[in-house]
């Protein structure tokens, strides 16, 4: 897709996640890779009324080329692109469920979410957890190059989701699978339940591509 497309699929799928409770208020960022830079969503801007004009273009040095202020947190979708070079999307929300999740004490650091559902395997993997930092603390970008490589989504300690993909689209939709999973997981608590068994998960690794290696 073309950088025009590109910045009208970011106004559509914005509202698509808005409008479905994903995206309260002003809260989250999305962004794209482009041929010669990025695009991201404005800082502060609600993703239900994204203008396509006005979505900010940077370069690989963090400069902006055009469009708005960014996100605060352009410095984390930069890491990621940096240190994930298949990460072609980044979605950021504070989607209630995977939030809530967010916040549980004694959760799996390694993997917040245990592997209950084939597709929450296929399309987010273990979703390891990053220790709380203020919204906006660069630091973020430290702690995310340093789990880039090796995981394509990461769970914000108190804050909420980060989701990589190959496109813009299936990272939207990965996004939203994982708001599903942590809302199961929660319907589950209380409730003895069974995962995938390691083998049920090496057929998803052979088959789909999927990744749990810890
Ligand atoms: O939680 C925050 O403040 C940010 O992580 C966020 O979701 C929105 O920040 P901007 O992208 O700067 O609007
Ligand atoms: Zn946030």
């Amino acid at each position: 897709m073309n950088e025009h497309t590109l910045r009208q699929r970011l106004v559509t799928l914005g509202k698509r996640l808005y409008d479905r409770g994903l995206s309260p208020g002003t809260s989250g960022n999305l962004s794209v890779r482009l041929d010669d830079g990025w695009l991201t969503t404005p800082t502060n801007s609600c993703m239900g009324e994204l203008n396509a004009d006005e979505i900010s273009k940077l370069d690989w040095e963090g400069n902006v080329l055009s469009g708005s202020k960014p996100s605060k947190e352009y410095f984390f979708h930069l890491a990621y692109y940096k240190h994930r070079p298949e990460a072609q999307a980044i979605v950021h929300l504070h989607s209630s469920y995977s939030s809530a999740v967010s916040c549980l004490k004694n959760v799996d650091e390694a993997s917040v979410l245990p592997p209950i559902t084939p597709y929450f395997v296929m399309r987010i993997g273990r979703l390891p957890l990053v220790p709380y930092r203020r919204p906006g603390d660069e630091r973020l970008g430290d702690d995310v190059a340093r789990l880039a490589p090796h995981y394509s989504a990461l769970m914000l300690a108190n804050h909420g989701p980060i989701v990589t993909g190959k496109d813009l689209d299936a990272t939207v939709s990965a996004a939203e699978e994982l708001e599903e999973t942590a809302k199961l997981f929660l319907l589950l608590h209380g409730h003895e339940y069974r995962t995938l068994d390691a083998d049920q998960i090496g057929e998803l690794c052979e088959h789909h591509g999927a990744r749990w290696e810890s």
